[in-house]
């Protein structure tokens, strides 16, 4: 066996906007090779590859294919906007499609090509209570903590902060904070954005399970909802993020979301190095 063309575990590294994943496709019966203590070797970024989210895509009986979501700590998330879009890109090019459905743990989800940009249809945001969820009922426009964050699920929990000045926010330490205020059970995505123009936003995110991120999804779509709910915007949103911008648009059957994607190299994980 050639020593250094050993077979091993491939996947493709993508980004969206900053936001930086490892794919790894499970499908046609591959024995799903992911695990939490996976997710979190390859999320290393000194020790392993290094990722904001590793998407595996599995098979599905219902859909072209199935995501599952893994956060760099080895936790999982039921949303990943952005790695929903790369993804999305390369089954497109894959199946020679402009269009692709595929279940996540919200339920099914579409995406299509329009004018050579992925748009992704997140569902419609989830602004109850309980279904964020929160530890108890309260108004999600407003929550009862410093700063009245709005609370959005978009199939993951999102705390929304308005501020004057999103640059001169405290990510490293308010963001943890909020992330794990007991309001929310299963811990909550932070995003703070101030408004730069008609329908323009400027957000930073800590991610729940990542931390600081130059770009989240799922993040931009709760924001664009809790602006529109305030007043702040139309139904048609950009957002200004670390790593690129996204647009975000609340229409009727759902919140859709594009932006750039990039497919940055394809590897191989070592059996040596996934060796117990
Ligand atoms: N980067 C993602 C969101 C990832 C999931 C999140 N950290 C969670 O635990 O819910 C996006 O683009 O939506």
């Amino acid at each position: 066996m050639d020593p250094i063309r050993t077979p091993g575990l491939p996947f493709i590294k993508m980004h969206g906007a900053g936001n930086d994943f490892v794919v790894i496709d499970s499908r046609n019966g591959a024995a799903r090779p992911v695990t939490a203590e996976l997710a979190r070797a390859v999320g290393d970024r000194h020790r392993g590859v290094g990722f904001d989210q590793l998407a595996e895509i599995t098979d599905d009986p219902q859909a072209d294919y199935r995501l599952v979501f893994w956060n760099s700590d080895g936790t999982e998330a039921g949303a990943c906007g952005n790695a929903s879009r790369c993804v999305a890109a390369l089954m497109m090019e894959a199946l020679g499609r402009d269009e692709v459905r595929f279940a996540t743990r919200r339920g099914l989800l579409r995406a299509v090509r329009e004018d050579g940009q992925v748009w992704v249809n997140m569902g419609p945001p989830q602004l109850g209570w309980a279904e964020v969820p929160l530890a108890h009922a309260t108004d999600t426009d407003r929550l009862p903590l410093e700063g009245a964050p709005a609370a959005v699920g978009m199939g993951n929990p999102h705390a929304v902060f308005f501020v004057d000045d999103a640059e001169a926010v405290p990510l490293t330490t308010r963001g943890p904070q909020v992330e794990h205020d007991p309001l929310f059970p299963q811990r909550t995505n932070v995003e703070f954005a101030s408004l730069t123009g008609p329908d323009r936003l400027r957000m930073r995110v800590w991610e729940r399970g990542t931390g600081v991120t130059l770009a989240c999804g799922s993040g931009a779509c709760a924001t664009a909802v809790a602006a529109h709910r305030r007043g702040l915007t139309g139904r048609r949103v950009t957002l200004d993020l670390d790593g690129g911008t996204l647009v975000v648009d609340w229409r009727e059957d759902g919140v859709w979301m594009t932006g750039p994607v990039a497919r940055v190299f394809d590897g191989v994980l070592s059996p040596a190095w996934l060796a117990p």
